[in-house]
């Protein structure tokens, strides 16, 4: 159950108790692996998690390939991966290049545009400060609307910036309108290095929400200092009902050192679940997809969840 101080809140109905989870492990989760996972098996992987029940599976990044080598393989993927009624899914896209890269392809039927809200982390990352790093967002959005393509924008380092410290508020509703004025339908702020607090999202969110309604926000939390559930909750009780996550937590950017680990979908889900929200996702999938991409990929990552379910299987006890 919920806390009572959630329960009381009004935003609380039984009729919208249901959660958007946005499976972000094809692109988030592997962008920064230095180790190059083989195109089928990034393939597989996003089948997969279709059939687990996402409404969102992010499938890579049309992103110069000499600045994230591990999605060179854009058209490939695209081209090749399954595509489920009802499921979105969405490709990065961080310039005009990029989107005429992801339109050339054929399939492709939504993007993500990517700013942020320090100049710091918007030079390592794009190139560009926030002015001009928007500005380019906001012709690709235009171009890509035009083409029937819909949007999704991000703004990084929501609440501290790796090169800057800690990130004004005001900065972040800017972005996020900017992004929404744009023709973006939902912008996801995300804790890039996760070194958010319940205080300081909390601090964040009161400002964004005073100009952008919780239903066009997502939460994207990385794991990093073990904040994210809590961030989630924080996140909710403020009325928003959609949140980024990667599958058995893989993830990072490579333009920020330390962001390792997205909030791990295995948690996320475990914990939606256990407080009362229908995310449609089967959890079980999810833990035997980690179990199999790490078969697969050569790894042995996995969720706090995950461990927990498999390990409880081997055992068949508690
Ligand atoms: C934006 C650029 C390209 C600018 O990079 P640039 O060097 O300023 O761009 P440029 O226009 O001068 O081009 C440089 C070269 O890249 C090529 N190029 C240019 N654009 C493309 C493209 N789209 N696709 C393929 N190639 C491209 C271009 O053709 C040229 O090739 P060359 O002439 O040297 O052979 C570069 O900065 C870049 O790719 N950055 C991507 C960084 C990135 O992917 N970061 C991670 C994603 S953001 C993230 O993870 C955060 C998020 C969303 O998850 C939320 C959170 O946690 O906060």
């Amino acid at each position: 159950m919920l806390p009572n101080r959630l329960l009381a809140n009004r935003a609380y109905s039984t009729a919208i108790n249901r959660f958007r989870v946005v499976e972000v492990g094809a692109r988030d989760g592997l962008q920064a692996e230095k180790k190059f996972v083989p195109t089928e098996i990034k393939v597989e992987l996003i089948d997969r998690l279709s059939e687990c029940g996402f409404q969102t599976v992010e499938t890579t990044s049309f992103v110069s390939p000499k600045w994230v080598p591990q999605l060179a393989d854009h058209n490939e993927i695209v081209k090749k991966h399954r595509r489920f009624e009802g499921v979105s899914y969405p490709v990065l896209v961080p310039n005009a290049a990029g989107l005429k890269n992801a339109l050339a392809t054929g399939v492709v039927e939504e993007i993500a545009v990517f700013g942020a809200a320090s100049d710091a982390f918007s030079l390592k990352n794009v190139n560009s400060n926030v002015e001009d790093s928007l500005k380019k967002l906001m012709e690709v959005t235009k171009i890509a609307l035009e083409n029937n393509i819909r949007v999704r924008g991000y703004v990084s380092v929501v609440v501290g910036c790796p090169y800057q410290g800690a990130v004004q508020p005001e900065m972040v509703a800017r972005v996020a309108e900017k992004l929404l004025e744009s023709g973006c339908y939902e912008v996801s702020l995300g804790d890039t290095i996760g070194v958010g607090t319940v205080k300081t999202v909390s601090k964040m969110l009161d400002t964004v929400l005073k100009s952008v309604p919780a239903e066009k926000l997502a939460v994207h939390f990385h794991d990093t200092y073990g904040q994210a559930l809590a961030n989630v909750l924080i996140s909710i009780e403020k009325g928003i009902r959609s949140a980024d996550s990667s599958i058995a937590g893989l993830g990072g950017c490579p333009y920020a050192k330390g962001a390792t680990g997205n909030l791990a979908t295995e948690d996320l889900l475990y914990f939606l679940k256990g407080n009362g929200f229908e995310t449609g996702v089967n959890l079980d999938k999810v833990v035997e997809t980690a179990k199999w991409f790490n078969e697969a990929a050569g790894y042995d990552k996995w969720s706090r969840v995950g461990a927990a379910m498999m390990a409880k299987k081997s055992k068949s006890c508690c």
